[in-house]
């Protein structure tokens, strides 16, 4: 494994620095020599292990260790059993709100701390703990503090969390404090937080497991195995997923690039990342000034219900830009009504999620009704995180007096004639 600047090549001095910036600005992005891999053979081992309920590959993640992480001695791996989470079809409400035909939902909130995070959080630990580091840091709104929490919890060592004072979901922050975090409260947003662990980490002595950490990054391309293993390596055409920090359209391009340059896959779908329209820099710099040498604005104050995008400035967004360009992929937003309505949809299917996920049916919606999606075409929805995540959303949608959802039930006490 190579560790190198994803903007000028320059190769890391070290491993233990993956997190810091190059110093030409540009984040550091992991490289694998996958030369001599056998791809029947692989498929044969990654089926194989689907029986294994023991080892550290009946993970979701480590089950494709081989284009993860080769070279970690399994004893360094930190393991909760991620992934091999469900892959749901839609049901006829879903397929009807979203105006296609065949729709999926890879439910991510399934994941033992309940979000997508824990695929890339087992690589970031496990690569901090094989180089001894005892004390994790992040900054979040709280599902990468979550996760974090419960890996370091499991180890037994140190979780610092900075998050934002403000627009977070409590549960979230209570989950992390539950797990034995350390949690710090800062006036700002999650940029603000990132900016202070890229500068302070080193003296603090932190591994910062935040999506800056290449490690995070393999780590999250196992979500586009899993579902590519799930469906006997056919993919579907388009792949829809929320984008804050970016982490997950630049994961789930660097696997399907991955499937695609091995042989596990013979054509690329389309990703389609779907922001949240108060906190939309990535869709804006798509759209607007959608040039690749353009520079991509940051929002400074940005705002959504789905309080897991609350992101101005995506630190991950070139490597995001190169990944869309090379899978066709589009960018949408959609505004934090539509995130509600869809999530109403999801949570009455009895799948369930937190607005951010919703966002993918909000989007998926939109782009059919614009026809860049075509009725006829595949899609998988990535739901990132549960529905328990936020349940301040849910009591604002379903019990506020101003409610004008058709799902609501205002809870009006009956009396029961016994
Ligand atoms: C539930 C949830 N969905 C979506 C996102 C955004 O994902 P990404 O940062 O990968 O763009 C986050 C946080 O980053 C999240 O917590
Ligand atoms: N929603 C995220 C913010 C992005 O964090 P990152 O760890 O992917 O950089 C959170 O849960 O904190």
């Amino acid at each position: 494994m190579k560790i190198i600047c994803a903007e000028c090549s320059q190769e890391a001095r070290n491993n233990a620095a993956v997190f810091a910036p190059c110093a030409c600005g540009g984040l550091m992005q992991v490289e694998h020599d996958y030369a001599g891999y056998d791809v029947e053979e692989l498929k044969h081992r990654f089926d194989e292990r689907l029986r294994d309920r023991m080892s550290p590959y009946a993970s979701g993640v480590w089950r494709y260790k081989e284009l993860i992480a080769p070279e970690l001695e399994d004893t360094s791996i930190v393991t909760k059993y991620e992934g091999n989470t469900p892959l749901y079809d839609a049901n006829e409400p879903l397929l009807q709100y979203a105006g296609i035909k065949h729709l999926q939902f890879k439910a991510q909130s399934q994941n033992p701390s309940g979000s997508f995070k824990d695929n890339g959080m087992t690589a970031a630990v496990s690569h901090g703990h094989s180089l001894g580091y005892r004390h994790f840091a992040c900054s979040s709104t709280g599902n990468t503090s979550a996760s974090l929490a419960m890996y370091a919890g499991w180890i037994g060592a140190e979780a610092h969390v900075y998050v934002p004072g403000n627009d977070i979901a409590m549960n979230k922050v209570l989950q992390t404090l539950a797990y034995g975090a350390h949690v710090y409260p800062f006036e700002g947003t999650y940029d603000d937080g990132i900016l202070y662990l890229e500068r302070e980490a080193d003296s603090l002595g932190y591994y910062v497991c935040n999506s800056i950490n290449p490690l995070r990054i393999e780590g999250q391309k196992s979500i586009i195995y899993e579902i590519a293993h799930q469906l006997a390596w056919k993919l579907p055409d388009w792949i829809i997923v929320p984008g804050g920090a970016l982490s997950n359209a630049t994961a789930l391009g660097k696997g399907l690039m991955d499937l695609y340059s091995l042989g596990f896959i013979h054509h690329l779908p389309r990703i389609a990342i779907i922001q949240a329209e108060g906190a939309s820099p990535f869709h804006k710099f798509m759209h607007d000034q959608g040039n690749p040498h353009g520079t991509l604005q940051p929002e400074e104050h940005p705002y959504t219900i789905a309080s897991a995008l609350n992101i101005g400035n995506p630190p991950s967004w070139r490597k995001a830009m190169r990944y869309i360009q090379q899978c066709n992929g589009i960018t949408a937003s959609v505004s934090d009504e539509e995130i509600m309505n869809a999530k109403a949809i999801i949570d009455a299917s009895g799948i369930g999620c937190e607005p951010a996920s919703a966002a993918t049916l909000a989007g998926l919606r939109q782009l059919v009704e614009n026809q860049w999606i075509h009725p006829e075409e595949r899609a998988v929805c990535v739901l990132t995180g549960h529905m328990l995540k936020d349940t301040h959303a849910i009591e604002s949608y379903h019990l506020s007096s101003t409610c004008k959802n058709p799902f609501a039930n205002p809870l009006q006490p009956i009396h029961l004639s016994i």
